[in-house]
């Protein structure tokens, strides 16, 4: 069960010796020295004399140094991509499905590898991590599945003429990505790019930059040409200067709403949110708080669908409220490597002092904080140094509040009561955002008649953040733009050329 991990090597033979029985890699011990640029089927530097650190959220040590890439670095990536474009865009959908299935499969063989990057790279737990390296395979099994039934339209017109579409790609495809979900993100996005015939270079988060350069490799060994799938690493000046390459056709950005609205070209935006999440009094209130804190706290409240504005109804306020401060505060905070944390570490210290700042906010706005909310030390000392807090319940919340109003993006669940159906329609659609909405009642007319009515691209009936692959997920109004996932997201990566064929003789209208 003990697998080598290629291209890192841990600090000391102690921590070579594994922490826990089969892992890995230990929290503290992980240093990464490959570069984390991939283009043409290799790693590659970035631009010379430029070094960023890269730092485990759960110590606060730095893991690696990013080497961003300008202007030379990027146009090289694009010019891989457009070559891997030629033959791969000619293949069979089946061929190309056969080099996806074959990526699954070895993602599936290196699930707890990722996952551990994961974990080392972003902080979450890695209960979460593994589930997050699922639904990128499962993402890729699924589009390599459809590939081969992409198809157009045959339109019989008068005379035995008739026309006929087709879906075409689109050429070479950027894909930005936010850091909350590294990994599955770049699958997302890679995953429908390549099924259509698309080639694409992918920008991770440069806090985040690890385990894209891993699913490069791993698209490489499948047997995807040179420079079908590569990543360019680096913040905003590498994201423009992709999304702005000439040669680029078409953007898929997952991050905030103020750096979307950056983003010009045939997009797919995937952007943030500030979700409703409505529980009646009639909800099995077991599954409605359970459901709360799926809405809050996975991966730390880093989750752009989730539904941090719980409105509950004022019959069962107080039972409802005292029961999530009781689950809330019995989550176990740590080191999230270890299988019993069910909260890591934020994603970066600026990150964390941004979220507590957030509810030291929301108290001077009059809200009342129920748990959490404070820095979080672990016992153990290698983890002195690591981004935690406790997560965090707001009472007393008033619309109108910051931490009601904003994406704070982080554990920081906001409560409010509502006394009907209407009011509560009123003030859940009454924001600019519209990423996802959740409802939890017995009654299954209720649950339709409100979603019908919810302003919100991803709707939740009795459940929270499931987001299966085969399943449309985006966002209405601010929130996006396109969808990743299901079918219609082969829509998003091709355009449609129709061709019109005549069967009789030309009747030119300009000669008598
Ligand atoms: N709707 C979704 O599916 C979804 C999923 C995950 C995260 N998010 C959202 O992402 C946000 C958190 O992620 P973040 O802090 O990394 O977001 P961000 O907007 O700061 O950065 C996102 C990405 O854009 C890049 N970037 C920055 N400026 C750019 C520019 N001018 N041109 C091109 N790229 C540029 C960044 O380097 C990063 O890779 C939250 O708002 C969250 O809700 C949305
Ligand atoms: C619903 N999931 C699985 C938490 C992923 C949502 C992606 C947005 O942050």
């Amino acid at each position: 069960m003990l697998r080598r991990l290629s291209h890192y090597h841990r600090g000391t033979a102690a921590a070579a010796r594994l922490s826990a029985a089969f892992r890995c890699v230990s929290t503290g011990s992980l240093t990464i020295t490959e570069p984390l640029n991939f283009w043409a089927g290799q790693r590659k530097p970035g631009q010379k004399g430029h070094k960023e650190h890269v730092y485990e959220p759960a110590t606060g040590r730095i893991l690696c140094h990013l080497e961003p890439c300008g202007a030379a670095e990027v146009n090289q990536a694009v010019e891989a991509a457009k070559k891997a474009f030629i033959n791969w865009s000619k293949l069979s959908g089946m061929e190309r499905g056969r080099v996806m299935i074959e990526a699954a499969h070895l993602i599936e063989g290196k699930r707890e590898e990722i996952a551990e990057m994961e974990v080392v790279n972003n902080g979450k737990s890695i209960t979460e991590a593994r589930l997050d390296v699922d639904s990128a395979r499962l993402c890729i099994e699924y589009y390599a599945g459809l590939a081969s039934t992409l198809a157009g339209q045959h339109v019989q017109l008068p005379g035995g003429s008739f026309a006929y579409t087709c879906r075409e790609p689109l050429g070479v495809c950027a894909g930005i990505g936010a850091w909350n979900y590294p990994f599955q993100i770049a699958a997302w996005k890679s995953a429908p790019a390549l099924a259509c015939g698309n080639s694409m270079v992918f920008k991770p988060s440069p806090v985040t930059p690890v385990t894209a350069a891993m699913l490069a490799e791993i698209y490489a060994k499948a047997g995807a040409p040179e420079g079908l799938f590569n990543v360019v690493q680096g913040g905003q000046e590498t994201g423009s200067l992709l999304c702005q390459h000439p040669d680029v056709a078409k953007v898929s950005f997952t991050g905030s709403v103020p750096t979307g609205r950056k983003v010009l070209k045939p997009v797919t935006l995937e952007l943030g949110g500030k979700s409703p999440l409505l529980i009646f009094k009639d909800s099995d209130l077991e599954n409605a708080v359970k459901g709360a804190l799926m809405a809050n706290f996975l991966s730390q409240g880093q989750v752009c669908s989730n539904g941090t504005r719980v409105f509950v109804q004022r019959d069962i306020f107080p039972e409802f409220v005292s029961e999530v401060v009781k689950r809330t505060q019995a989550i176990e905070i740590g080191d999230p490597l270890l299988e019993s944390t069910r909260m890591g570490a934020l994603v970066s210290r600026s990150h964390l002092h941004k979220v507590l700042g957030f509810v030291e906010q929301a108290k001077k706005e009059g809200a009342t904080v129920l748990c959490g909310g404070e820095p979080f030390v672990p016992s153990h000392p290698k983890l002195r140094g690591g981004f935690y807090m406790t997560p965090c319940v707001l009472g007393d919340c008033r619309d109108e509040m910051t931490c009601v109003k904003e994406e704070i993006f982080g554990p920081v669940m906001s409560v409010l009561s509502f006394e009907t159906e209407e009011e509560v329609l009123r003030r859940a659609n009454d924001t600019t955002m519209g990423l996802a909405a959740g409802v939890f009642t017995r009654d299954v007319r209720r649950a339709h008649r409100v979603v019908e009515q919810l302003k919100a691209g991803s709707c939740f009936i009795n459940n929270y953040n499931i987001t299966p692959v085969e399943v449309p997920f985006g966002g209405f109004k601010t929130s996006g733009i396109g969808r990743e996932n299901g079918q219609v997201t082969l829509e998003y990566y091709t355009q449609l050329k129709t061709v019109y064929v005549e069967m009789g003789d030309v009747e030119n209208c300009t000669l008598d």
